[in-house]
């Protein structure tokens, strides 16, 4: 079975998340780039880490009318991602206007609720009922509507799985035992994400953050 995880590479700078990529990419399935990355480096920067040799990730949660979405999926066609992500709350015709425009390879995800967010958080939105409601529902509108799978927590996946047999499951929110949550609230451990059905571990800070970032990914690799 290939690497789940992917990096994500939340570093300012191109230098610097190229170098990354290189020295932990034999402990690794792929790179996630995300907004605060394509904004800084565009198209050229995908190049640049696409070069390292794994599947390319872009997070870049589009949440537009469908029209646009489907626009700026034509335009990063060209990057040919593995992955790209949407927001579910863009609604149905949102997804299926994503999926129609993005080239023949690349799944297309929704995020249903950040793993940022908990049950407090969801209400000050205006949205009653509990984290796995909500992630469950936004799975239901992303099944219909064709896309290939949804991004949640370790805490919803198994059920997510459960209810959407042969979908594609986005896992970020990931902390090994001990690490820091920092601003995630809804976290698992890489193991327990990946025994309940996730498809992609996406782990950025407990390994770019890490004293010896290739250790900790090794770590996190020998517990899968
Ligand atoms: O619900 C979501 C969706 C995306 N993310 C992204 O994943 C990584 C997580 O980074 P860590 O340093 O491991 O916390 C980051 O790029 C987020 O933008 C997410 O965390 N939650």
């Amino acid at each position: 079975m290939s690497n789940p995880v992917y990096l994500a590479l939340d570093l300012p700078q191109l230098d610097a998340a190229k170098a990354l990529a290189q020295k932990v990419k034999a402990h690794v399935g792929g790179l996630k780039l995300g907004l605060e990355f394509f904004c800084a480096h565009g198209s050229h920067g995908v190049h640049e880490i696409a070069q390292v040799g794994l599947p390319i990730f872009l997070d870049l949660k589009l949440h537009d009318i469908p029209n646009t979405v489907a626009g700026a999926m034509q335009a990063i066609h060209v990057l040919e991602p593995a992955i790209v992500t949407v927001h579910a709350s863009g609604g149905r015709a949102m997804l299926e206007d994503a999926k129609a425009a993005a080239g023949e390879h690349t799944k297309v995800v929704a995020v249903t609720m950040l793993t940022s967010l908990d049950e407090r958080d969801l209400q000050r939105t205006g949205i009653a009922g509990t984290p796995h409601d909500h992630v469950m529902r936004l799975t239901e509108l992303a099944h219909e509507s064709g896309i290939d799978g949804i991004v949640c927590s370790g805490q919803e996946v198994a059920a997510a799985h459960k209810q959407w047999k042969d979908g594609f499951f986005v896992v970020p929110g990931l902390r090994p035992a001990g690490s820091a949550a920092g601003d995630q609230k809804r976290v698992v451990t890489p193991r327990k994400a990946r025994d309940d059905g996730a498809s992609v571990l996406v782990i950025g800070r407990p390994i770019s953050r890490a004293p010896d970032p290739v250790q900790a990914a090794r770590d996190i690799e020998e517990t899968l």
